[in-house]
């Protein structure tokens, strides 16, 4: 079957569907549960919730057949310039390629260079944790300031709070923002004798960090005087000749490679600040868990592969069901930023509207994600994922354990509200089921019949819950991978590249433009109402 003819079966099959509930689904099928989850060693999709029976699996998975997910999967591995507007490789899983294996790109086998800057960043965070290395004053490094955007930023601040448990190096601050409340609130708090910062830039043109990283020179040369400069600056960049040009030393420069995507480079020196956190050998383990993630990727057929699973989902949600977003709702304190960090990664590479042959696309692409740590969403806007009126699709993730043995108590009632959310959605509760529940407490019949339809809860509300055994460095690492090749997996099946981000230039390019406006050096006359409106607004 082609992709339309299978898109047009699905479309059918969810008509079927839409007769029978979840409430029903389970009713009907003691084994739902067992059928319609799927592990990677201690990590488990259960996606039983979903509106799907095995029909509609079959279908999805003939889905992923057709659009020859295990050739373009292999064409990625193997290096081929899948990434077309750009003419590159995409090989962030050559980072973590824990193997002996070679990994060619243009005949090139890339894994020596791979292992000589994992090595050189281990070294420096090394004399960093130890004070071997010192500020120009001799003292040791108490603080790290990341100063980097997107995905030079994302993943090392995600990571960092993540890992909180595993911190005992130098305390960590991150600095993205053009606003300068951002590095001024950060300075603030910290001493430029025991400060070094990490100017992280993929193409070191970005304007909020190299603004950033000239106030933190500023700072330093200002405070500690400008021979101090070079012993309080590193930098990680794929472009060697800038990063040379801003004068950091050769020594203090970790590199990557074009064939890293920025929101794909947290294991590459991109992550050295995590690295400096952690150490070496908790950051090995990080990329130890997204290599075992890689390997069943690759390995696991398709009915039990849990990247392969979810973008199913995610494809039957958005281009079947119409659904427009969905929500990551981790259970977890510490993976705070991970919807952040998802929002760039998914919205970023999914967020298309046209083929890899330029033209419009005929279906939905990537929906808006976004989410909050639980317990604390339900306090706010989980009304709207009850009885809104849109379905929003959940994803819930927890560990089996927290860090902090000593409030157990804690955990157990993380876990309790994260399974009763998913319990509450699925279920719902009918008008009739609220009456009685009134009635039962005593009110009287007209005010149980003029307050039951407020305590409806619709029900047949979707949701997958991914369960790990612990927030390792292992664990974080495979969760980050498997929502990697989730992506790329539903890019295929759309026909898109995932893998460039043109949306992002135009207010780039408009922002140039405008800030000679700004300053008032230049006329906006060339610009729309609406503009200059709020340039005089702005210029008083
Ligand atoms: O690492 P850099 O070159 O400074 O880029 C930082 C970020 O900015 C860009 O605008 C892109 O949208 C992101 O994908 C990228 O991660």
């Amino acid at each position: 079957m082609a992709l339309e003819a299978i898109f047009s079966a699905l479309s059918q099959h969810a008509s079927q569907l839409s007769t029978s509930s979840l409430r029903q689904l389970f009713a009907e099928d003691p084994d739902r549960f067992q059928k319609f989850s799927a592990n990677c060693s201690d990590l488990l999709l259960d996606f039983s919730k979903t509106k799907l029976d095995a029909t509609g699996l079959e279908l999805l998975l003939e889905l992923a057949r057709t659009a020859d997910i295990k050739g373009k999967r292999d064409a990625m591995f193997a290096g081929e310039k899948i990434n077309t507007t750009e003419n590159r490789a995409v090989m962030h899983t050559a980072l973590r390629n824990r193997s002996d294996t070679p990994v060619m790109v243009d005949g090139k086998d890339v894994m020596p260079d791979i292992r000589a800057v994992l090595d050189a960043m281990a070294d420096f965070a090394e004399a960093i944790r130890s004070g071997e290395l010192t500020s120009s004053s001799g003292a040791p490094f108490t603080d790290v300031v990341n100063i980097g955007i997107g995905g030079s930023d994302l993943g090392p601040v995600m990571t960092t709070l993540a890992l909180a448990p595993y911190h005992d190096g130098p305390e960590l601050h991150y600095v993205s923002n053009v606003d300068g409340a951002h590095i001024a609130d950060t300075l603030e708090k910290l001493d430029p004798e025991t400060t070094l910062f990490l100017v992280a830039s993929k193409t070191f043109t970005t304007i909020e960090t190299m603004t950033n990283a000239q106030t933190a020179r500023k700072w330093i040369a200002d405070t500690l005087g400008e021979d101090a400069v070079g012993d309080h600056f590193a930098a990680i960049s794929t472009a060697l000749d800038k990063v040379a040009a801003f004068g950091i030393e050769e020594s203090r420069v970790f590199g990557f490679w074009d064939w890293v995507g920025g929101r794909y480079s947290v294991w590459s020196a991109i992550g050295l600040p995590l690295m400096i956190a952690i150490g070496p050998d908790a950051f090995i383990d990080f990329l130890d868990g997204a290599y075992e993630m890689d390997l069943h990727f690759q390995e696991a057929p398709l009915e039990e592969n849990l990247p392969v699973i979810m973008a199913l989902i995610g494809v039957w949600h958005r281009d079947v069901l119409g659904y427009t977003a969905r929500a990551v709702l981790p259970y977890d304190q510490r993976l705070a930023r991970l919807p952040a960090y998802l929002q760039q990664l998914d919205m970023e590479s999914n967020g298309k509207r046209v083929k890899q042959d330029g033209s419009a696309v005929d279906h939905e692409t990537g929906p808006l994600v976004w989410g909050e740590p639980g317990t604390n969403g339900q306090h706010a806007f989980y009304q709207l994922l009850h009885q809104g009126t849109s379905v929003i699709p959940c994803e819930f993730l927890i560990a089996a354990k927290g860090h902090e043995d000593d409030l157990k108590h804690h955990h157990d009632l993380l876990v309790a509200n994260c399974l009763a959310q998913s319990e509450a959605l699925m279920l719902g509760r009918t008008l009739e089921e609220a009456s009685s529940l009134l009635e039962a407490a005593g009110m009287a019949e007209d005010e149980v019949e003029r307050l039951a339809p407020h305590k409806v809860f619709p029900g047949d509300r979707p949701s997958i819950t991914l369960v790990h055994e612990q927030l390792t460095p292992f664990a974080l690492g495979r969760l980050i991978a498997l929502y990697e090749h989730r992506v790329f997996v539903e890019g295929i099946i759309w026909g898109i590249n995932s893998f460039d981000q043109w949306g992002v230039e135009l207010g780039k390019e408009l922002a140039t433009a405008l800030l000679p406006m700004v300053k008032g050096e230049t006329d906006p006359a060339s610009k729309d109402a609406s503009t200059r409106g709020l340039l005089s607004a702005l210029r008083g």
